[in-house]
């Protein structure tokens, strides 16, 4: 973005400091005073360790070319624009800028997938249009807004992943970005500790269509009851004209996949509205499929011809960490599918595993799911049950609530094939201890949790004892 300093006064819905500033150029934006460029707007926000406004006049002397500044903080240390408040401020600042761009907007919700859906409909659109899209997992109240302010001006589709934990955040981000085509992926139970139930996570997900513009397109997870009895209750804000279509594995769905071929580097599927072109996928996973099928709805709606979108498939580029085959030096796979983990991920993962063929072990270190509310304890055992001992060879869990996946795991798989630890350093040096080169390790577990260290610690290692 780039704007003199009195439009953005206008867009943000402050006032100029200094009058004299009025023609003072603005190029970008960070509330991090640790990435400041030449010219940009610093935008102090109050978090949990730090408030922004007390590096201002540190930004503005590395080059900044003005501040945003709450009007209780006194007088400002340069070139400003007062506001109430920065965070509000920042939220109509992109707001405006969105609106006055002639960028087409999708919006993307739901339990899991967002970030793996965005990536395939951004490399889809890519193909025919120029699109900007959310960098890693830039969803929520402050990551949208800075997602759009990063959104260069000659954009003709924005992508934008929309996060929540609790009710009306969605509503938020969707009457910020005000898009014309909206996904839900799925309705699982992340964070049903805040929600309560997977009706009222339903019902927060569906505020995406609070904001979708007059006439616009809602493409969602046909297989998912919840969403049809939301999208049908009085209460749930939605646009005149409505187009709606679905994607699952059901027949009944507008899309649905008519084959899946599970390859060792690749899936092998045909889409029913496609027709018979068999669709390559360098995904692993039934639920790849699922969001590709998202993907592929929402990118015909905006025109991508068939060969388009066949060659787009093939060359997503997912953000790391989500479902992610690596190579160690010895040689091992691992399925690194450590980003985050609920339930249905986790579950999802699991056939993932236990598709593999040609390994010596199969091998699955899991660990706390966290945000689960009060049945967290059983949410974890039914995962453990989940693991079939004809498919996977090892289970290690991690943390206090991996230890009642270890519990359910116990009901079929031997004792002496599950180990449980509370300590980091001790699970990594017994899993590298039983660990071959031949084997395949799936890694998993809420983001908290951090197992990205187990990842790299069996990517380094030799293995040879
Ligand atoms: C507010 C902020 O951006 N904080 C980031 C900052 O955190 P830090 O611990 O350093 O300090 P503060 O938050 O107290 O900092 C306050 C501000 O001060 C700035 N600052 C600090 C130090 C300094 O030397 N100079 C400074 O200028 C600072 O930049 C703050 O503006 O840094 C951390 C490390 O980089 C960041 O992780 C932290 O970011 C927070 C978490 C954040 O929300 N960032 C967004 C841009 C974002 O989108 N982050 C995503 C994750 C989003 C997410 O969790 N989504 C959920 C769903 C939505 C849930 C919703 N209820 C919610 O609240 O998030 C999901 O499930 O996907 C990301 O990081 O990937
Ligand atoms: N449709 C799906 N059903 C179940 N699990 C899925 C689905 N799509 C992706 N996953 C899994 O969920 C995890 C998160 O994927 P992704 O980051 O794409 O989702 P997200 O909604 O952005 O997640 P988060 O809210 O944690 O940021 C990964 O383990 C991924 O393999
Ligand atoms: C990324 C964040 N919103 C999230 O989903 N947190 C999980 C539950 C975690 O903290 O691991």
């Amino acid at each position: 973005m780039k704007r003199k300093l009195a439009d953005i006064a206008a867009m943000a819905g402050g006032q100029l400091g200094n009058p004299g500033d009025a023609d003072v150029l603005i190029e970008g934006v960070t509330t991090d005073s640790r990435r400041i460029s030449p010219g940009c707007l610093f935008i102090p926000l109050a978090g949990e360790r730090f408030d922004g406004h007390d590096f201002a006049k540190d930004c503005l002397q590395a080059g900044a070319g003005a501040v945003l500044w709450s009007k209780s903080r006194g007088e400002a240390p340069g070139p400003c624009v007062l506001v109430d408040d920065t965070l509000e401020a920042l939220q109509r600042l992109a707001k405006h800028y969105l609106a006055a761009s002639h960028a087409r907007v999708v919006g993307i919700t739901g339990s899991n997938g967002k970030t793996t859906t965005k990536d395939l409909l951004f490399s889809l659109l890519a193909t025919t249009f120029k699109v900007h899209k959310t960098q890693g997992n830039y969803n929520n109240h402050i990551g949208l807004p800075l997602t759009v302010l990063s959104m260069p001006e000659d954009t003709e589709i924005a992508v934008l992943e929309m996060g929540m934990s609790g009710r009306h955040e969605i509503e938020l981000l969707s009457k910020l970005a005000e898009p014309e085509a909206a996904i839900v992926t799925n309705i699982g139970e992340a964070h049903l500790l805040q929600l309560g139930s997977r009706l009222e996570i339903a019902r927060a997900k569906l505020e995406i269509l609070s904001g979708l513009r007059e006439g616009g397109l809602f493409v969602y997870n046909g297989d998912e009851p919840l969403i049809t009895q939301v999208l049908e209750e009085p209460a749930t804000a939605k646009p005149a004209n409505l187009k709606l279509s679905t994607f699952g594995i059901a027949p009944d769905n507008a899309d649905y996949p008519v084959g899946i071929m599970h390859l060792e580097d690749k899936t092998v599927f045909t889409s029913h509205a496609l027709g018979d072109t068999p669709l390559e996928l360098p995904l692993p996973g039934e639920h790849n499929v699922v969001n590709a099928l998202a993907a592929l709805t929402v990118a015909r709606y905006f025109g991508v011809a068939a060969p388009a979108l066949a060659e787009g498939l093939k060359r997503v580029e997912l953000t790391g960490m989500r479902i992610e085959t690596v190579r160690g030096v010895s040689g091992i796979t691992i399925l690194n599918d450590a980003y985050n983990a609920s339930p249905a991920s986790v579950k999802a993962a699991i056939g993932v595993l236990e598709k593999k063929r040609g390994y010596r072990q199969k091998v699955a270190v899991l660990g706390d799911m966290l945000e689960l509310g009060e049945d967290e304890v059983e949410y974890h055992r039914e995962v453990g049950r989940f693991l079939d001992p004809g498919k996977t060879d090892l289970l290690f869990t991690y943390g206090k609530l991996g230890a009642a996946i270890a519990e359910g795991a116990a009901e079929r798989l031997d004792n002496e094939r599950i180990f449980s630890y509370q300590d980091k350093n001790e699970l990594i040096d017994a899993l590298i201890s039983r660990l071959h080169p031949q084997d395949v390790l799936l890694v998993k577990a809420s983001r908290g949790m951090k197992l990205e260290e187990v990842v790299d610690a069996v990517k380094s290692s030799s293995l040879h004892r």
